[in-house]
């Protein structure tokens, strides 16, 4: 569903992203692990065409990442969210349904800003949002196309307790719906028992890329380590 391979990506002269190559198949739940400024925004932006690579080739569902057709095929919810100022939460959602030709979108915006806690903020305007809200306006927009691949960079930040509970859950219900999820996180455990797979990197190489059971038997002297604890390991200055 997805296939990335030989991305380079350098700001001036620094490589954020070296020369990496992965894929995720279709159904695919992966969690991409890494410490600040280990290459994983910058990745996910190139994926989604919003930031230009500087190599290499990038496909989803077997059309390049730029294209009209890989677009129909994924959402992505950025580390910030970007709501438009004079827009409604509400027509936020009309705003997304209309530019994907979605019929029939009501009931289901409906349910994700119940989901959200967002139902008495629908009138209220994107510029009078808190950092929260804005960040749950942009997850419901981007689960409103009911897309086959889920971009997601660091979805936790900023949501209250209760919404990262929510999140967990809508991740766990997007799996079992089979669709295709590269979530970046340092929320370790909000990953940890849904994904199938965990991509590490740092320094914009991938250092890690295996189910946690292969990561663990690979790179653990202790047996019973945690993730955290693997991250930790496999992320340390030398
Ligand atoms: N717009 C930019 N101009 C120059 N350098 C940048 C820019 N954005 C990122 N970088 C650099 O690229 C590298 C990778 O940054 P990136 O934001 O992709 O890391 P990250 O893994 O997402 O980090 P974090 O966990 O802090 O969000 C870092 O060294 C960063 O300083």
């Amino acid at each position: 569903m997805l296939e990335v391979s030989g991305l380079i990506k350098k700001y001036g002269k620094q490589n954020a992203v070296n020369n990496i190559s992965f894929s995720l198949q279709g159904g695919e739940v992966v969690g991409l692990l890494g410490p600040n400024g280990a290459g994983k925004s910058t990745t996910m932006k190139c994926i989604v065409g919003l930031l230009r690579k500087t190599a290499g080739e990038i496909q989803i569902a077997g059309h390049d990442h730029l294209s009209v057709a890989a677009k129909k095929y994924f959402s992505y919810i950025p580390e910030t969210p970007h709501v438009y100022d004079l827009l409604t939460v509400k027509e936020h959602m009309q705003f997304i349904a209309q530019a994907y030709g979605i019929k029939d979108w009501k009931d289901k915006a409906t349910e994700l800003m119940e989901i959200y806690d967002l139902t008495d903020k629908a009138d209220k305007l994107g510029r009078d949002l808190s950092k929260g809200m804005r960040q749950k306006v942009s997850i419901c927009c981007a689960l409103l196309p009911d897309p086959q691949v889920l971009f997601f960079d660091e979805p936790m930040i900023g949501l209250d307790p209760k919404a990262i509970k929510n999140t967990k859950k809508i991740f766990k219900e997007l799996k079992d719906q089979g669709k295709t999820i590269l979530v970046s996180t340092h929320l370790i455990d909000s990953v940890e028992t849904i994904a199938d797979r965990i991509m590490i990197m740092k320094d914009g190489n991938i250092i890690g890329n295996d189910t946690i059971s292969n990561l663990k038997t690979a790179f653990s002297s202790a047996g019973d380590s945690s993730l955290e604890d693997l991250f930790l390991e496999l992320t340390k200055d030398e």
